[in-house]
């Protein structure tokens, strides 16, 4: 048969089929075309060995849609791409303002989980809308209908579709626009987060990097594991170090490595441990909870409540000693165990992933209650310049991988304190072009002087500690003669 004759063949049955379709609806009574509609799904049922599962893209409230079909529609994104021929494309406002495609409607594409073959389909059910309106207006309802075999229900029901749907979420929060929260009082506001730092361009020592991030990874894929153990799914990290030496600049890296939302707590925005456990309950998954400064924002130590009271005792104006208490009635009432409750798991009942990161500039400040392990998991310091986190702002800054004053810089940084932050100060491009021998240059210059410094700054104690010795000596000389003198006129 010629295939211009098949086309009218296969035209005249979808004709007369659909003519018999209409006569069906038009004369047969609805009760009547009901229960024959029920009796042949039945019969098909009985003789079709798959089963489907249809997920609404819209169940109950019509304006949510439903997690699910998200995650579905996430999870086949990369499906679709290989396997579709009909795709649908959108810009995710991330950061990178991704291309995220997905299959068009009526579209299959199919999957594999453990050596069982399943289908994914795309389809829609068109509906007039009931809602009032001068324009006709239609109501789209999309949905996913998967389809298995009956044989594989256990493994589809169970494993399978969970993994779908966790993966769908996973990929989902990899592409959303992360935020950054602050907190006014015992509310959240936020902005879209878009630090640009990365650990490829924090300046520290390779290993240690490494180190992190692989704790950093092996705790974002420890969901079961934690939930094996009975531990709520958090981990403390305590990052310490001089002022410029990049604590913020790694959390920002952190955050951008697990696709984290921060939320950046003020503790002493915080009026009382009520509002700081209302505070962190309104943390989402997926989160890294900053206390930047933590000596700063709280009586951690019970020394500056035993402080107040001495200057309490010392204030003898009665109007100073209103004014400090007026002082410290608005400060924070957060307290150092309301904090460690709150970490030690009373928001085990939040679920998913945090983490929490404190820093400081002093550490020795901090109670050892606060930083001890199960709190604080992982202590990381961050500390002066040395050659290796030269070469990685080197690269960063100039995209030099080596120069002539390379050397020089290596042996100064070996015998001075400086900290990354101003080290990036001195390789930012002054000119156009970059001149890099000015830059190298610079920080030669800077680090000589710190050197300079110092030395002067050693031989001043070196000196001061002489002197006291000297004073020291004197009064003990001073002290023998006594004791002499008064032992001979006793005797
Ligand atoms: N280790 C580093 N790697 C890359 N850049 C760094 C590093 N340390 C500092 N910088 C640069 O210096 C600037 C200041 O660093 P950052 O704010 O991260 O330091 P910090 O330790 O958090 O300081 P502070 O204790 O004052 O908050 C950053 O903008 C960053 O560009």
């Amino acid at each position: 048969m010629e295939s211009k004759d098949l086309f009218t063949h296969v035209g005249s049955i979808i004709a007369s089929f659909m003519f018999i379709w209409a006569m069906f609806q038009q004369y047969f009574p609805y009760e009547l075309r009901h229960n024959i509609e029920k009796y042949s799904q039945r019969l098909l049922v009985f003789f079709y060995p798959y089963i489907q599962i249809t997920f609404n893209e819209f169940t109950g409230d019509r304006f949510m849609r439903s997690d699910a079909y998200s995650a579905i529609e996430n999870y086949l994104s990369s499906r679709s791409s290989t396997q579709a021929k009909r795709l649908k494309a959108d810009i995710v406002k991330n950061s990178n303002q991704s291309l995220v495609l997905s299959m068009d409607d009526h579209e299959e594409v199919s999957d594999e989980y453990e050596g069982i073959k399943l289908w994914w389909r795309s389809g829609k059910n068109i509906s007039k809308s009931q809602v009032f309106s001068f324009y006709p207006v239609t109501d789209e309802k999309r949905y996913y209908k998967l389809t298995f075999h009956k044989r594989h229900r256990d493994v589809i029901l169970g494993p399978y579709l969970t993994s779908v749907l966790k993966e769908g979420r996973a990929i989902k929060v990899r592409n959303r626009m992360r935020k950054l929260y602050t907190n006014h009082g015992s509310n959240w506001s936020h902005v879209v987060f878009e630090h640009p730092a990365t650990f490829q361009t924090l300046a520290m020592e390779p290993e240690k990097k490494k180190e992190i991030i692989d704790d950093l990874i092996t705790f974002s894929k420890a969901e079961d594991f934690y939930a094996r153990i009975g531990r709520a799914w958090k981990r403390g990290y305590l990052l310490y170090g001089p002022p410029g030496t990049g604590k913020s600049t790694m959390i920002a890296a952190m955050a951008n490595l697990l696709g984290y939302d921060l939320y950046d707590l003020e503790l002493t925005a915080v009026k009382d441990n009520t509002e700081l456990r209302k505070l962190l309950i309104e943390t989402s998954s997926k989160s890294i909870i900053v206390i930047e400064d933590i000596d700063c924002s709280l009586d951690l130590t019970g020394q500056r409540r035993k402080k107040k009271e001495e200057e309490d005792g010392n204030a003898k104006d009665p109007r100073q000693k209103i004014e400090k208490e007026e002082r410290e009635t608005k400060n924070s009432q957060v307290t150092l165990s309301g904090l460690l409750n709150f970490i030690d798991g009373l928001w085990s009942a939040c679920g998913g992933e945090r983490l929490i990161v404190f820093t400081t500039n002093y550490i020795e400040k901090l109670d050892p209650a606060l930083i001890r392990k199960g709190r604080m998991d992982k202590h990381i310091e961050l500390s002066y310049c040395n050659y290796e986190a030269f070469a990685v702002l080197a690269k960063n800054y100039l995209n030099l991988d080596s120069h002539k004053l390379f050397e020089r810089v290596g042996e100064l940084l070996g015998e001075t304190e400086i900290t990354p932050a101003d080290v990036a100060e001195h390789l930012m491009p002054k000119t156009v072009p970059t001149d890099v021998e000015f830059s190298l240059r610079s920080l030669i210059k800077e680090l000589e002087l710190a050197k300079e410094e110092a030395k002067e700054k050693a031989a001043k104690k070196e000196a001061e500690a002489e002197a006291e010795a000297v004073e020291k000596l004197l009064v003990v000389n001073e002290e023998a003669k006594e004791e002499e003198k008064e032992v001979t006129t006793t005797s």
